[in-house]
């Protein structure tokens, strides 16, 4: 059946809940860990809903008891970038909106925001697309937009897709010249529309034409496999965009979200504009994180073309950095721009390493992986954590503290962390329909022992607990707390300039 297919251990008896069906849960005795604090305590769920986080509450009988004693109760993780069911580079991701959320509930993630991509330009479409590829959702998920070509249509569809459909991010793709790749001045004109709905502007930030100059220069040298990737489009174009997007962005005066963030160069932009007080959001993904670029020089094809994604994992040295960036605040919050294909996809590019399809898995391992390198490390702490894989999401993308907080009155979107256990990734058990794995063979401390979405158990005892068609649509309003002062800021700005110079005829 479809689940099996999936690859998810999954049992019909728990369709509907059967074992977990109480619509009332108690988490006994963990350490209750949100971005702002920790402490030893109890959460007492109803409806889906949290409704005390204190010592020692007492319940009936009728509540579902999980005992977390000397575990960690988190937020569940937010994803703040996937691709699920996309079309790309002539294929389609091997994820769609249930495996790839099995993969996402076996490691901790409760909800994530994924890209529609608009069909023939139009916005509106794209988002009943993706509606309808998401009907067999068992989390909460919520939408970003792509915007690829400008009209008066575009821009009045951007309007429809924040007031009426719960989008309030728009992602411009500097790169993949011939697709997805806009101008510099398609760039500004969605600058200036996401400014006036509210709505926060996302990059992808690589230089496009430079990137095709470097393919070029690639296949006239004879490097055709998958290392001609990384080469074709080394750090400096992912700075020159960056710094590029940063200066637009204040030109309109409107805050910049960049993702995946991968080179130093991208990083530096980012902290000296922060630095100087512009509102930049910086998005490193897990294998930026924890990879570097030796394996897309392995001898053997397919190993090395499960890690062509763009921009590229760059060479060690850029990995370090982004993490002392993300401990350090200069990024924010940890995506994993889960975009997966089979080996025989990317097999499309045997001789061309142009045809790869760009993407790597990430979804299932992004919380076990910044745990083991971030905290396991001594880099961050436990409350940091929680921000950067949660948190700042909420934050940023306007649905905390609903999202992203274990409160009185959040969504009980729940795990139970036990830091004294381990986990290991493999291709042979994860649950993304991948066949390879960029995370293959690493291991860790720390395991993500139980999943609750919504009040819900989810995932627990490695057992998917949900069925397909049980996920959420979550909607994200326009203006969150990166828009405040920008009024302000703009009003400064006019009134400089309403002095004229007063200058004298020649006559
Ligand atoms: N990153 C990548 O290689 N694939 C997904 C599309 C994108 O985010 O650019
Ligand atoms: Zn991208
Ligand atoms: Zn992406």
């Amino acid at each position: 059946n479809q689940f099996c297919d999936a690859g998810v251990k999954y049992s019909e008896s728990t369709c509907g809940f059967s074992s977990t069906s109480s619509s009332k849960l108690l988490i006994k005795g963990g350490t209750v860990v949100n971005a702002h604090n920790q402490e030893v305590s109890d959460v007492y769920v109803e409806d889906g809903i949290i409704v005390a986080v204190r010592p020692n509450i007492k319940v009936d009988e009728d509540v579902t008891l999980l005992d977390a004693t000397g575990k960690y109760v988190m937020p569940g993780g937010i994803d703040p970038h996937t691709h699920l069911a996309m079309e790309f580079m002539g294929t389609e991701t091997i994820d769609d909106f249930f495996s790839g959320q099995a993969a996402a509930l076996a490691g901790g993630t409760t909800m994530h925001i994924d890209f529609v991509i608009p069909v023939n330009g139009s916005l509106v479409a794209g988002f009943e697309a993706y509606k309808s590829k998401a009907k067999k959702s068992c989390m909460n998920y919520g939408f970003h937009m792509a915007i690829t070509k400008w009209d008066e249509s575009v821009s009045r569809e951007m309007e429809i897709m924040v007031k009426e459909k719960g989008i309030n991010s728009f992602k411009f793709f500097m790169a993949y010249k011939g697709s997805l790749m806009i101008s510099d001045e398609l760039l500004l004109q969605g600058f200036k529309r996401c400014k006036s709905l509210g709505a926060l502007a996302m990059v992808h930030a690589e230089n496009g034409d430079a990137v095709f100059e470097g393919q070029n220069r690639m296949i006239d040298l004879g490097i055709t496999g998958p290392e001609g990737h990384a080469l074709s489009r080394p750090p400096v174009l992912e700075g020159e965009a960056t710094a590029r997007a940063i200066r637009l962005a204040k030109f309109v005066n409107t805050p910049l979200y960049v993702v995946h963030v991968m080179s130093i160069d991208a990083m530096e932009e980012i902290s000296k504009a922060r630095k100087s007080g512009q509102k930049v959001v910086g998005e490193p993904v897990v294998s930026g994180l924890v990879l570097n670029d030796s394996g897309l020089w392995n001898p053997d094809f397919i190993t090395a073309a499960k890690y062509v994604m763009s921009p590229p994992i760059r060479e060690a040295g850029h990995d370090k950095a982004l993490q002392a960036a993300l401990s350090t605040g200069v990024l924010q919050l940890v995506g994993t721009d889960h975009c997966t294909f089979n080996s025989t996809q990317k097999s499309f590019g045997i001789d061309d390493f142009r045809k790869i399809p760009n993407g790597v898995n990430g979804i299932e391992e992004r919380m076990h992986l910044v745990w083991d390198t971030m905290v396991e490390s001594g880099q961050i702490s436990v409350t940091d954590f929680v921000r950067i894989t949660s948190t700042e999401c909420a934050r940023v993308f306007n649905i905390y503290p609903r999202k992203g907080a274990i409160l009185v009155g959040s969504d009980a979107d729940i795990i139970i962390f036990n830091p004294n256990s381990s986990f290991e990734v493999s291709a042979r058990t994860h649950h993304s329909r991948t066949d390879t794995n960029v995370y293959d063979g690493r291991k860790g401390k720390g395991k993500v022992e139980v999943t609750i979405v919504r009040g819900r158990v989810a995932w627990q005892d490695d057992e998917l607990k949900v069925a397909p068609g049980s996920g959420k649509y979550i909607e994200m309003p326009p203006f969150s707390y990166l828009f405040d002062g920008i009024d302000k800021a703009d009003a400064k700005y006019l009134s400089s300039l309403q002095a004229p110079v007063k200058r004298f005829s020649a006559s």
